[in-house]
């Protein structure tokens, strides 16, 4: 006969004190209650918290937030968005900086205990393999901060945040953490100065939606409404510029740009140095079909052309018009880049169709790829495993998409050569990860 196991009732509401064990995927905690997983959000491992339950309604775990700390780890923090705080009640703290209690030191050794996590339970890659070796100071390095965020506590960097409005009162803001409540704020701590100058942050606007901020590096901040119902904003389309180092990028406003201000750099110096790695080995072919996946404005086929020389052949696939529009000009001194606009699933299938010589060229080629959070997901995975490349640099915003890619790809015969991760996200559980994989 199996065991019954029994699980005292959890009720939302209910206060329970929790010990935390540990981080889970997602920016919350992880603690047990008679014998059921409670993710906590709030907290930070080694802490010992009262936490009030917000979701009971599955047996085998909860959800709950911390409204007293009663044993602090001394990598707790005064949260840097005191609208966020754990003294304020749960459903009106601010959403979007929910590592904002924690130093940012130990913010990036939790993103990497979760990037390692992902990889051994979902990759099946150990990361920090060293016998006897503590899996923090292995760790430790892993998640590598964006320059000057040391400086300004990773405070100041967003030039692109969404606020909401409240469609009775007007009220403009973020949503609150865990739902789609608007909470009134009186600053963002996240975000440019720029935007902080714009942010209409005290106003009361009726008939809108939502509050696009933009802050480009080369142009003046400016506001994107959003008419509810509406998936256009006014301005979207109009076009600004952005800087990587001294290089020139168009973007529309409303269009794909990473968020932090030094993200764009930090990528593209890691996929250029990574193209330069496999180019030092003798693997990078510049006249074979290289592609840009999920290419956005062209930022990493030009990362790729940086290292690679201005005759190399690249093409960017990218589902949105504009942008590719706009990768067509900023790649405009590559002579054999091409902007393709098509879904990537889509632009693979064709490619799996061409000719011998097509398919050839594609097997001694490097494929970049930038998906959204979703990952690339096991059909394209799987398109680009019969396509075969010789190399694949993989930029991930989500560690277990990626791990499960990783997967895919080791079970194919490719090999995870290089990992490298960024905390492009400072104050929240985001990061970025560039993985890079060869065909054996
Ligand atoms: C994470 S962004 C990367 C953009 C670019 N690599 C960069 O670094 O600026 C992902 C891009 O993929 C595009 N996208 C999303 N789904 C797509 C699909 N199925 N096929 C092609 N492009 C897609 C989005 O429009 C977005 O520009």
């Amino acid at each position: 006969m199996s065991e019954t196991r029994t699980t005292a009732p959890l009720t939302i509401g209910d206060e329970i004190e929790l010990e935390v064990t540990g981080i889970a995927h997602g920016g919350v905690c992880v603690a047990r209650h008679d014998g059921r997983v409670v993710f906590v959000a709030d907290a930070i491992p080694g802490e010992r918290v009262l936490a009030r339950v917000t979701e009971a309604r599955k047996k085998s775990f909860a959800r709950a937030a911390v409204v007293e700390v009663l044993d602090a780890s001394p990598d707790r923090r005064p949260h840097v968005w005191t609208e966020a705080a754990v003294e304020r009640t749960p459903e009106e703290r601010a959403g979007g900086a929910e590592f904002g209690h924690i130093a940012l030191e130990r913010q990036r050794s939790l993103k990497a205990e979760v990037l390692a996590e992902a990889m051994k339970r979902f990759g099946g890659v150990e990361l920090a393999s060293e016998e006897g070796e503590d899996l923090a100071d292995a760790l430790a390095d892993l998640v590598e901060p964006a320059p000057g965020d040391d400086e300004t506590n990773g405070l100041g960097y967003r030039t692109r945040v969404r606020l909401h409005v409240d469609a009775e009162t007007g009220a403009v803001g973020p949503y609150a953490a865990r739902s789609r409540r608007v909470v009134p704020v009186a600053s963002l701590p996240l975000a440019s100065e720029g935007i902080n100058q714009i942010a209409p942050l005290t106003d009361s606007i009726i008939d809108v939606a939502t509050v696009d901020l933009i802050d480009p590096a080369a142009d003046d901040p400016r506001m994107l409404l959003g008419l509810p119902g509406e998936k256009k904003r006014a301005g979207a389309d109009d076009v600004v510029r952005e800087l990587v180092e001294d290089r020139g990028f168009l973007v529309r406003a409303g269009g794909f740009w990473q968020v932090h201000r030094e993200a764009p750099t930090v990528l593209f110096t890691a996929v250029r140095d990574a193209v330069q790695d496999l180019i030092d080995a003798e693997r990078f072919d510049a006249t074979a079909s290289n592609l840009d996946l999920y290419g956005g404005v062209g930022l990493l086929a030009a990362a790729m052309a940086e290292a690679a020389g201005p005759t190399i052949r690249v093409t960017t696939v990218e589902s949105d018009a504009g942008a590719t529009d706009d990768a067509a000009e900023n790649l405009a001194e590559l002579v054999g880049a091409l902007a393709v606009t098509a879904r990537v699933d889509r632009h693979l299938a064709d490619l799996l169709k061409a000719t011998a010589p097509v398919r050839d060229r594609m097997r001694r080629g490097t494929v970049v790829l930038d998906p959204p959070r979703s990952g690339a997901g096991g059909d394209v995975t799987a398109q680009l495993i019969e396509l075969s490349p010789a190399n694949i640099v993989y930029v991930a915003c989500d560690p277990v998409a990626l791990a499960r890619d990783t997967r895919t790809l080791r079970d194919a015969g490719y090999e995870l050569t290089g990992l490298r991760a960024f905390d492009i996200f400072p104050h929240t559980h985001h990061f970025e990860t560039v993985a890079v994989f060869e065909r054996g």
